[in-house]
């Protein structure tokens, strides 16, 4: 990490002013990916000018706006180096709290043995593949997954995944699959039983993606990743709930939650022999931020998960 005041700009003035502007930590990270790419190369203690224009550039981007994690390549989530590119969503905090609480849910129940090996797991909306990668990575050592099935609509988030499977040296792992899906239109996706669905749905409503939402989020990161409504839920319900054991959703709002608690109530009723339990989960900012859902079969993960609404 330089000291701003030792190095000599080759850049124009702009540059500069952007490092007047700049928190410090951020140009760090920025001068550290320069260093990792090999564009700075220190020798003899001097440094390439064409070395410090490209920190310069990246850090007007970064200025504009451009997030951090699109400029320097990658994002912490857990144990695991998530690789970040243009188009495809930046892994959030909020997600790797609940995935973290959920690996741990799992290793525990493995441990005291009330749970069977050889679950399958499926995650929609994959993006980067965060998700199942990391649930991959906490239990990989118990077996509990003999196959994981990610699937997404967009081609690059598709890519990205099968990146990360091999950036965190996870391909030999498990049965990882990548798999290119719409979720809204699919309903023969997977042959067997699903024992976990995992999701992270679009679920910034469009007034709050308008009114709420950063502008660089809206800027950069894809739309097709973040806006929507009840869609994905009433495709649980409608589609996914009589092939599943359990679920994991990622939600925005009280109104998303009520309309799973509602559907699953009248599935209950109508189906007494596949009832569901079902839970919410905040996140460490006390907002709303998961809906899951498990019967007989998988119960044992979800009892100290979250808070419990519906009990079996
Ligand atoms: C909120 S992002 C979640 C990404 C990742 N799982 C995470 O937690 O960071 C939603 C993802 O859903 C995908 N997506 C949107 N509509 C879809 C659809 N109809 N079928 C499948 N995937 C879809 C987007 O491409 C995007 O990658």
């Amino acid at each position: 990490m330089p000291r701003v005041s030792t190095v000599t700009l080759a850049g124009s003035i702009r540059s500069r002013l952007v490092l007047a502007d700049f928190p410090a930590k951020e140009m760090g990270w920025l001068w550290q990916s320069c260093v990792d790419k090999g564009v700075i190369q220190k020798k003899k203690k001097k440094i390439h000018p064409n070395g410090i224009s490209h920190w310069a550039r990246l850090c007007n981007w970064r200025l504009q706006g451009v997030p951090l994690q699109y400029l320097i390549g990658w994002q912490p989530f857990g144990s695991l180096k998530i690789l970040c590119r243009n188009h495809v969503l930046i892994p959030r905090w909020e997600t790797e709290e609940w995935v973290n609480d959920l690996g741990q849910s799992i290793l525990t129940c493995s441990k005291l043995g009330s749970i069977k090996s050889n679950l399958n797991l499926v995650d929609f909306c994959t993006g980067t593949g965060c998700i199942p990668l990391l649930l991959l990575k906490m239990t990989r050592h118990t077996n509990i997954f003999k196959q994981i099935c990610a699937f997404d609509i967009s081609p690059d988030a598709l890519k990205l995944t099968q990146r990360n499977v091999v950036h965190n040296h996870l391909e030999h792992s498990t049965n990882f699959k990548v798999q290119y899906a719409n979720i809204l239109n699919g309903d023969n996706l997977f042959p067997e039983k699903i024992d976990m669905l995992t999701c992270n749905p679009p679920y910034i409503s469009k007034n709050t993606f308008e009114s709420d939402v950063e502008d660089s989020v809206k800027r950069y990161e894809p739309h097709l990743a973040l806006v929507g409504d009840l869609e994905f839920y009433e495709n649980l319900i409608q589609i996914w709930l009589p092939h599943i054991n359990s679920f994991v959703y990622e939600l925005g709002s009280y109104k998303q939650f009520n309309y799973v608690k509602e559907e699953i109530i009248k599935h209950n009723n109508n189906f007494p022999n596949n009832k569901f339990g079902l839970g919410m989960k905040f996140d460490s900012n006390g907002q709303i931020r998961c809906v899951f859902g498990f019967n007989e079969k998988i119960k044992s993960i979800f009892q100290n998960y979250g808070q419990l609404i519906i009990q079996i």
